[in-house]
């Protein structure tokens, strides 16, 4: 695969692409997949719940599952129930809450508990939001993301409450940064973690992984395949803020790459 994985650093503008598409078209057996969904499977939205999933996504996603023999996995910010909810893949691998949340191949689950002093929490923040039209508290459970796409005057009191937020809800947890939202996640494990938990089963283990995400949360999946000589691909234009070794320019760009791989 060295050959093919050098194609991924080049510097012309369809590297990302060209690698995936090659990857995809050969040597099956060798590679695991890791797809991150909002920004990457998914364009972004102006709010969580405006996406849209493409007709034909969920069936490209389980077609190239199947030739992956099941080692595709989504690793994403959202819980899990809200995956199954847009995709309806109720047997794909699974790891939700930036890795907190997984559903392993074999259909085990782990999940971290929500608390009543977690959920009280929540309540407040919505509370403390009332007056800033155009925050939005996402609940997710045993996480809690504010959103601030609508209010971007706003990110400094979003990143303040939601740091206060996090003093309270303790060691357990801690602040995510992403697209125009600040998270309280469980601290327990990134996508990092998750991939690697992952790639210890079958039928990821053995496997190189290929990891694609947009976002400063899937920098941590990107160092994880990057140690373990795998391929990371961001969503974007080249960032020297990223590990990424290479990139696909955007999300749309990334299904076609998908639905060639599959027809
Ligand atoms: O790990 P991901 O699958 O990329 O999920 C990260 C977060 O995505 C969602 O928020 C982002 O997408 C929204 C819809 O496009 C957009 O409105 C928002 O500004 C983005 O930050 C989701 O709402 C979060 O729960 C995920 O953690």
């Amino acid at each position: 695969m060295s050959s093919l994985t050098q194609l991924i650093a080049a510097s012309e503008p369809d590297a990302g692409k060209n690698f995936l598409l090659t990857a995809l078209s050969t040597e099956l057996d060798g590679w695991a997949l890791f797809l991150d969904v909002d920004g990457t499977l998914l364009d972004l939205a102006e709010t969580p719940n405006a996406i849209a999933v493409p007709q034909l996504l969920p069936a490209n996603l389980e077609a190239l599952s199947s030739k992956l023999r099941g080692a595709l996995a989504l690793v994403t910010g959202r819980r899990l129930d809200y995956v199954d909810q847009l995709f309806s893949l109720p047997s794909l691998p699974v790891a939700g809450l930036h890795g907190a949340q997984r559903r392993d191949p074999d259909g085990r689950l782990h999940s971290p508990v929500e608390t009543p002093e977690f959920g009280q929490l929540k309540a407040e923040l919505v509370a403390d939001v009332a007056g800033w039209p155009g925050v939005l508290i996402e609940d997710k459970g045993p996480a809690v993301a504010a959103h601030y796409r609508l209010a971007p005057e706003r990110k400094h009191q979003v990143e303040a409450l939601m740091q206060r937020a996090l003093a309270r809800a303790g060691p357990d947890w801690t602040i995510q940064h992403g697209k125009m939202v600040f998270e309280i996640r469980p601290a327990a494990a990134d996508k990092g973690q998750a991939v690697l938990e992952f790639l210890k089963q079958p039928p990821f283990a053995g496997r190189q992984p290929i990891a694609i995400g947009d976002d400063v949360t899937d920098e941590a999946m990107f160092r994880a395949v990057n140690r373990l000589g795998g391929c990371s691909i961001r969503i974007g234009s080249p960032s020297a803020a990223s590990e990424a070794l290479g990139y696909i320019p955007s999300a749309a760009v990334l299904r076609d790459v998908i639905a060639a791989s599959v027809s």
